[in-house]
């Protein structure tokens, strides 16, 4: 069958726990400190929201802008849409961009053109999107589709001994 089109064939996910998630954030402000201070920060909504959050705290920074800009529909990528503005960031003189991840980079391009003079910083970066964001944390293999805290929960499998087809 053929794909639709924007359609994507993920061959592996790489699962983030909320520890390591927090860790990542952490290490990015501690590379962030030296190219600071801020005047804010604008999140990417909603991914970058709890990353953004963690390094305000790390970094001292209290002012918080958001853009949202929405791409992609589960793992569906689409025509992106800027939902909101980043209306108290200006030019984005001064100020650092927050986003969880880049992968095509399409939203990353869509946000530096409103905020040409921000510095974009993002956890984990796919090669596509690399070129794209000034700083992040974790190389992500393309095909990769990374899952967020906040896009999974723990759940039951039965032990390997029970499953159908296992003797004993
Ligand atoms: O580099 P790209 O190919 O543009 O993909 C990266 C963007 O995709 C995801 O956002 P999404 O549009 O899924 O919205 P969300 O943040 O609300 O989950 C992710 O949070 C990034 O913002
Ligand atoms: N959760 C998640 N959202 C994305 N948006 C674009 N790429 C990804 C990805 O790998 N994981
Ligand atoms: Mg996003």
């Amino acid at each position: 069958m053929q794909p639709s089109p924007g359609t994507r064939f993920t061959a592996n996910y790489a699962t983030v726990t909320w520890d390591q998630l927090h860790r990542d954030a952490r290490l990015l402000a501690e590379t962030l400190i030296p190219r600071g201070p801020f005047k804010g920060i604008v999140a990417v909504t909603r991914g970058g929201l709890i990353p953004a959050a963690i390094i305000a705290r790390e970094i001292d920074c209290r002012l918080i802008e958001t853009i949202s800009v929405v791409t992609y529909d589960e793992e569906e990528q689409g025509k992106p849409t800027v939902l909101k503005a980043p209306a108290a960031a200006g030019d984005g003189e001064g100020f650092l961009i927050i986003d969880d991840l880049v992968d095509s980079g399409v939203t990353a391009q869509i946000v530096r053109q409103l905020l040409p003079k921000a510095l974009l910083a993002c956890l984990y970066a796919k090669p596509s999107g690399r070129p794209l964001t000034d700083l992040f944390v974790v190389e992500v293999p393309q095909d990769t589709w990374v899952l967020f805290p906040w896009d999974t929960a723990p759940l039951f499998i039965p032990p390997l001994a029970r499953k159908s087809g296992t003797p004993g």
